[in-house]
C-alpha cells in the first residue's frame, strides 16, 4: 500500500494533540500563514499573466523601490491573518509601523513578523522567491499592543519558517523542536510533509556572499574567504564553490538541504549602519531555523537569537549555516 501523506494541517494537529508541543491557537495562526503562502504562490506563478511583475512606483520605510509583489504578498498575509482571532498586531518590511488588528476582531495573543516578498530583486527575473515569518507571544503586562511589545529577542520566537516560490513551492517551518520541510501538492491544495528533522552538515566547501562588495569588507570576513579561495593549496587544504542567488531564502534553503556558509556582512560602505538585512523578519527567523537544524548564526560576534532589538526594522550583519565554518568566521571576529 502507498504511503500516507501527510498534510500540514494533520502535522500541526499531531504536534498539538500528541505532543502538547503547540497551543491550539498557533496551530491555527500557523495554518493561516501557509494558506496566505499557498495565495502568494498561485500570485507568483501567474506572473505576466497576471500582470503581478514590475515596480510599484512606491518606496518602503527603509527607502527601498517596492515591487508590485511585494504590496500583494503584504496585503495578501495582512487579509488572510487579521479576522481569525489569533493574532494582536502584525509588523512587515513593507509597513512603516505595527498594524494592530482591528477591533471589530477578536484579539489574540500572539504577534506575526514577516517579510511578506524575500528576494524582491529575483522577482522579475524569474528566480526563486520568498517569504519569511516569525511569531512571537505578546507580553500580556497590559491590555492593548504597541511597538515594544514586538521587540524580543530571537531566542523568544515561538514559531518561525519560510515559504520559497521556486520550481516547487515549499514551506519550512520550526516550533523548537526541529525542522519540517512541506512541499505544496497542486493538485490536492495542500502542504505535505516531505523531509523532518532537517539537519545541516557541520562542515562545507561552498560559502555563500555578494563578492562584488568585497573591497569593502571588513578585515576577518576578507580573511576566511581569501583563505576558502586559496582552495586546497591554502590552510584550509581544500577547494570551496560559491553560490549567491540573492533571495536570502533560497540561500538559506540551500543551506538546510545541503550545508554551507551565508555571510551579509556589516561592511564600509555605510559604517554606521549594522547590515543589509533585517534582523526582526530576517535574520531572526532564520537563524532559529539554522540552529534547530544543527547549524549557527551569529553578527560575526554574538548569537543573533540573544540580540535585543532597539527598533522594528532594526538591521544586522549575518554569518549562519554549517556550524564549524560560522565557528571559525566569529572567532576571526573575536580573537583569544
Ligand atoms: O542585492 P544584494 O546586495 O546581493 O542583496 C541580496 C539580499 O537582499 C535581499 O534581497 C533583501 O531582501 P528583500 O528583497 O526582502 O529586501 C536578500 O534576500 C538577499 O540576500
Ligand atoms: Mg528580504
Ligand atoms: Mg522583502
Amino acid at each position: 500500500m502507498a504511503q500516507q501523506k501527510i498534510s500540514l494541517t494533520r502535522y500541526l494537529v499531531e504536534q498539538q494533540r500528541a505532543d502538547g508541543l503547540i497551543p491550539g491557537q498557533l496551530r491555527l495562526l500557523l495554518e493561516v500563514v501557509a494558506r496566505a503562502c499557498k495565495s502568494i504562490s498561485m500570485a507568483v506563478n501567474k506572473g505576466d499573466l497576471g500582470g503581478v511583475l514590475g515596480s510599484a512606483d512606491s518606496e518602503n520605510v527603509q527607502g527601498e523601490v517596492q515591487k508590485k509583489l511585494d504590496i500583494i504578498a503584504n496585503e495578501v498575509l495582512i487579509e488572510a491573518n487579521e479576522w481569525g482571532g489569533h493574532l494582536a498586531a502584525m509588523a512587515s518590511e513593507e509597513m512603516d509601523s505595527i498594524y494592530v488588528v482591528p477591533n471589530r476582531y477578536p484579539q489574540g495573543e500572539y504577534l506575526l513578523l514577516f517579510d511578506p516578498l524575500d528576494g524582491s530583486s529575483n522577482i522579475d527575473v524569474n528566480v526563486s522567491i520568498g517569504t519569511i515569518f516569525s511569531v512571537l507571544k505578546k507580553p500580556d503586562e497590559h491590555p492593548g499592543v504597541q511597538e515594544a511589545d514586538f521587540l524580543q529577542a530571537g531566542a523568544k520566537q515561538v514559531a518561525a519558517g519560510y515559504c520559497i516560490y521556486g520550481p516547487q513551492t515549499t514551506l519550512v517551518l520550526t516550533v523548537g523542536h526541529g525542522v519540517a520541510m512541506f512541499t505544496l501538492d497542486r493538485e490536492q491544495g495542500s502542504f505535505v510533509l516531505t523531509k523532518e528533522d532537517i539537519q545541516i552538515p557541520a562542515d562545507t566547501k561552498e560559502f555563500s556572499i555578494n563578492m562584488s562588495n568585497m573591497r569593502h569588507w571588513d578585515e576577518p570576513v576578507k580573511r576566511y574567504i581569501d583563505e576558502c579561495l586559496a582552495g586546497s593549496e591554502g590552510p584550509r587544504a581544500k577547494d570551496f564553490n560559491m553560490r549567491w542567488i540573492a533571495s536570502m531564502v533560497t540561500d538559506v534553503h540551500r543551506i538546510l538541504m545541503r550545508g554551507g556558509i551565508f555571510m551579509y556582512p556589516w561592511d564600509k560602505r555605510e559604517p554606521g549602519k549594522p547590515g543589509k538585512l533585517r534582523l526582526m523578519y530576517e535574520a531572526n527567523p532564520m537563524s532559529w531555523l539554522v540552529e534547530q537544524a544543527g547549524g549557527a548564526a551569529t553578527n560575526g560576534r554574538d548569537r543573533i537569537l540573544d540580540l535585543q532589538p532597539t527598533k522594528l526594522h532594526e538591521r544586522v550583519s549575518v554569518i549562519l549555516g554549517s556550524k564549524n565554518e560560522v565557528e571559525r568566521v566569529t572567532s576571526y571576529h573575536n580573537p583569544l
